[in-house]
């Protein structure tokens, strides 16, 4: 087993473990279980799988499961709810503690009731997906979608631990692993160019779920982003690289309808976008918007945006990003491969260019 530190001084500062068996390991778990009562939230799929495991672990805990939907719709306000109606009808105390077993979208949602419920109780996250391990297990973001904008409800919440067990990948199927190598790709391409080079020459490993391969994988993502949120946890500043192809990425998920494209799907699309907008201001050259669109194909992802969606549907959407200053677009753009840029205000021309002209 690995063990990784996101390190946010005295107060939040936790432990990512990454290894395999770590569900037949309870001790990891309990360690970070500071009272009587466990939550576990997860959704249809993933309990049959692994709920049993989980909570076979702590059979001297009162423990209750909330089981949502499975989806990106169910993202939502809505479905936040049933958590608290499960915290409310065991009559969960603030001391209690909310495991989310997941990928990312319960990871994000069980993170959101934990800060909100009684102002904020502990959270842990088990992370049943390889976007999820990599990506949106750690560093604390969490919120649910809005039908106009997606995350627009959330917090900034950190759990107690990271328990990512390589192990669960097993029953993960292949469109799914191909949506976290998106993320896997994003580090490398914004401030790892070393871990780029290794994932164009190891990506068939991991498509084939090689186990070193995928290990590797998830450490080095998890190293970079540790690195970035120690640095940035509210994201005044580099945070807002790791959203590189998200701006473009969330205006197709929520533009398509939450589930037509898978989040990591939209991001490959929208960070293909990103590069054609960096080459337009002479950050990028042709060969390295090829190299970029070559990786996302080579991990099995989608590089050609939706025929349906319209550059005015984009600006629409994009102009509530998160990132945006006075209601003005910014996106995060690469100055060169490995390396991203802060936020940039586009030029309105210059974005309908890029919407307009890159076609995959
Ligand atoms: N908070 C963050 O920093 C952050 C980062 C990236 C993405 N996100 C969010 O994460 C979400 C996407 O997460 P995701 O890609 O994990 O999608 P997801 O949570 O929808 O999971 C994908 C699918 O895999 C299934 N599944 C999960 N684990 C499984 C397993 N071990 N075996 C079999 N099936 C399994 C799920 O039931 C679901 O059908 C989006 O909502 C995105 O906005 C958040
Ligand atoms: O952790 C971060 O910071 C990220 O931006 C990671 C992204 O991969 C993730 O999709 C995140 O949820 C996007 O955040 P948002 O604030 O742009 O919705
Ligand atoms: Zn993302």
């Amino acid at each position: 087993m690995k063990e990784l530190r996101v390190d946010l001084g005295q107060q939040r500062s936790y432990p990512i473990y990454i290894g395999s068996t770590l569900l037949e390991q309870p001790e990891l778990l309990r360690r970070h279980i500071l009272a009587k009562q466990v939550l576990v939230v997860t959704n249809e799929t993933i309990a049959p799988l692994y709920l049993g495991k989980v909570l076979a672990g702590l059979t001297d805990y009162q423990t209750e499961a909330v089981i949502l939907p499975d989806g990106e719709q169910y993202k939502t306000l809505h479905y936040l709810e049933k958590i608290f109606d499960g915290l409310l009808a065991s009559k969960f105390s603030r001391n209690a503690t909310l495991i989310a077993l997941g990928g990312g979208v319960i990871g994000d949602m069980g993170g959101f009731a934990a800060a909100c419920y009684q102002r904020g109780i502990a959270f842990i996250q088990i992370p049943t997906t390889l976007l999820a391990q990599v990506d949106s297990s750690v560093g604390g973001k969490t919120g649910v979608n809005h039908p106009l904008g997606k995350n627009m409800i959330g917090a900034f919440y950190q759990p107690q631990c990271v328990i990512a067990d390589a192990d669960v990948l097993d029953t993960l199927d292949d469109r799914q692993l191909s949506a976290g190598l998106a993320e896997v790709i994003k580090y490398g391409l914004i401030r790892d160019p070393e871990f780029l080079q290794w994932l164009e020459a190891n990506l068939p490993q991991l498509l084939a779920r090689d186990k070193a391969a995928l290990a590797y994988a998830i450490e080095r993502s998890c190293i970079n982003k540790a690195e970035v949120v120690g640095e940035d946890e509210f994201e005044s500043g580099v945070r807002a690289t790791l959203n590189l192809g998200h701006t473009f990425g969330h205006a197709i998920e929520t533009g398509c309808g939450y589930g037509q494209y898978l989040h990591g799907e939209a991001v490959a699309i929208g960070t293909c976008f990103a590069a054609d907008l960096s080459r337009r201001l002479g950050w990028l050259n042709d060969a390295d918007v090829a190299r970029i669109v070559a990786v996302f194909k080579a991990a099995k992802l989608p590089v050609t945006p939706p025929a349906e969606m319209t550059s005015e549907q984009y600006v629409d959407l994009m102009s509530v990003d998160k990132k945006n200053v006075d209601g003005k677009i910014r996106v995060i753009l690469l100055e060169a491969v490995g390396k991203a840029s802060l936020p940039v205000n586009v030029d309105l021309a210059q974005l309908q260019a890029t919407l307009n002209g890159y076609a995959g």
